[in-house]
C-alpha cells in the first residue's frame, strides 16, 4: 500500500502518500492502544458521498474515548478530513481509514508523555470478498478462537490491537478453505465475523445478536433500520451455532462487507445454500441508499464536493 501515489491526510495536513510516515519506535506499533474506523464513500446521483459519516465519526471519537485517548482533532476536522481525503485523491468511489494511533514520544507501557496523532487515508476498494459472493453467499465456519469479552479489550471499541483476535479467526478460517469465521463469545453464543456483524433468518423473522461482545455496526443499524421499513421483525437474541445451522438464511454486515449471504457453515448448507430472498432484498436496499436511490435516507449521505 505505501507505494501508492496520492495524500493522506495527516497531523491536519496532506501529506504525499509515500511521505505518510511513522517511527519504528511508534508506541502503537508496539503495543497496539489505537482506534480506527472503516468508511466507505460511493458513487451517488448528487455526487459522491460518503455513508454515514457523522456516526463513524461519532464512533471514532467513543472508540478513543473508551480507551481514554485524548483526541486532538474535533470530530467536524475529522468529518471534514475524510471528505478531503476523497475529494483530493479524485476518487469516485472509496474506502476511507481514520487512525488515531499514539507517537513515538515514549516507550514502554507507563509511558506517560505520549501524544495521539491521526491519519486519514482512502483508497479504492471493491466489493470485500468478490463480487460473486455478494450473490453465491460466502463458505463460513466457526473458529476456535472466541470473542473478546468486553473486559478484555471493550468491545464497543473500534481498536487496533482487538484485530489480532480477527486475523487469527480468518487466517484459521481460510486455511480450512472458508471465507470467513463465525465466533463465539465467551459463553459459546454467536458474535460476529472477523469483520462483520452476523445476522439471520428463520420463519420470516430476522435474527441478530446482542451487542455484548460484538462491536456496535453501523451497518447492522443500517439494515435493522431498512428491515423495520421493510415490515420484517428483527430479534436481538442468545444465538447458538446449531439454530444458524438450521436457519433459513444468514448474512454478514459491515462498512467493508457491505450485505453478504452466508451460503454455509461447518460443511452445513443455510436455507437454499445460495443468497435467501430476505438477504437479497435488504441488500439491494443497502445499495439502493448508498448510492443514492432512496429519497428517504438521503440524510445518511454527505458529498465529498
Ligand atoms: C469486528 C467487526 N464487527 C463488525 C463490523 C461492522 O461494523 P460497521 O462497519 O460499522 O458496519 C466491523 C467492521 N469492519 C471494518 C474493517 C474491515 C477491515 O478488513 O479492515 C470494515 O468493515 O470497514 C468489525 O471490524
Amino acid at each position: 500500500m505505501d507505494d501508492r501515489d496520492g495524500v493522506i491526510w495527516f497531523d491536519g495536513e496532506m501529506v504525499n502518500w509515500r511521505d505518510a510516515k511513522t517511527h519504528v519506535l511508534t508506541h502503537t506499533l508496539h503495543y497496539g492502544m489505537g482506534v480506527f474506523e472503516g468508511v466507505r464513500a460511493y458513487e451517488a446521483e448528487q455526487g459522491t458521498s460518503i455513508f454515514r459519516l457523522e456516526a463513524h465519526t461519532k464512533r471514532l471519537f467513543n472508540s478513543a474515548k473508551i480507551m481514554n485517548m485524548p483526541m486532538p482533532f474535533t470530530p467536524e476536522q475529522i468529518n471534514e478530513a475524510q471528505r478531503a481525503a476523497v475529494r483530493e485523491n479524485g476518487l469516485k468511489s472509496a474506502y476511507i481509514r481514520p487512525m488515531v494511533f499514539y507517537g513515538s514520544e515514549g516507550m514502554g507501557l507507563r509511558a506517560d508523555n505520549l501524544k495521539a496523532h491521526i491519519v486519514v487515508a482512502a483508497w479504492e476498494w471493491g466489493a470485500y470478498m468478490g463480487e460473486e459472493n455478494l450473490k453465491r453467499g460466502i463458505k463460513i465456519a466457526t473458529s476456535s478462537f472466541t470473542r473478546h469479552h468486553p473486559n478484555i479489550t471493550m468491545t464497543k471499541a473500534k481498536s487496533n490491537g482487538s484485530y489480532m483476535n480477527s486475523m487469527l479467526a480468518l487466517q484459521e478460517a481460510i486455511s480450512h478453505g472458508c471465507d470467513e469465521a463465525l465466533l463465539l463469545d465467551t459463553q459459546g453464543y454467536v458474535s460476529e465475523g472477523s469483520g462483520e456483524n452476523f445476522f439471520m433468518v428463520r420463519d420470516g423473522v430476522i435474527y441478530t445478536p446482542e451487542l455484548t461482545s460484538a462491536l456496535d455496526g453501523i451497518t447492522r443499524n443500517t439494515i435493522i433500520r431498512l428491515a423495520h421499513e421493510a415490515g420484517y421483525e428483527v430479534r436481538e437474541k442468545c444465538i447458538t451455532r446449531d439454530e444458524v445451522y438450521i436457519a433459513d438464511e444468514a448474512f454478514f454486515t459491515g462498512t467493508a462487507a457491505e450485505v453478504t449471504p452466508i451460503r454455509e457453515l461447518d460443511n452445513r448448507k443455510i436455507g437454499s445454500g445460495s443468497r435467501g430472498p430476505i438477504t437479497e432484498i435488504l441488500q439491494a436496499k443497502y445499495f439502493d441508499v448508498v448510492h443514492g436511490r432512496s429519497a428517504e435516507h438521503l440524510g445518511w449521505l454527505t458529498t465529498v464536493a
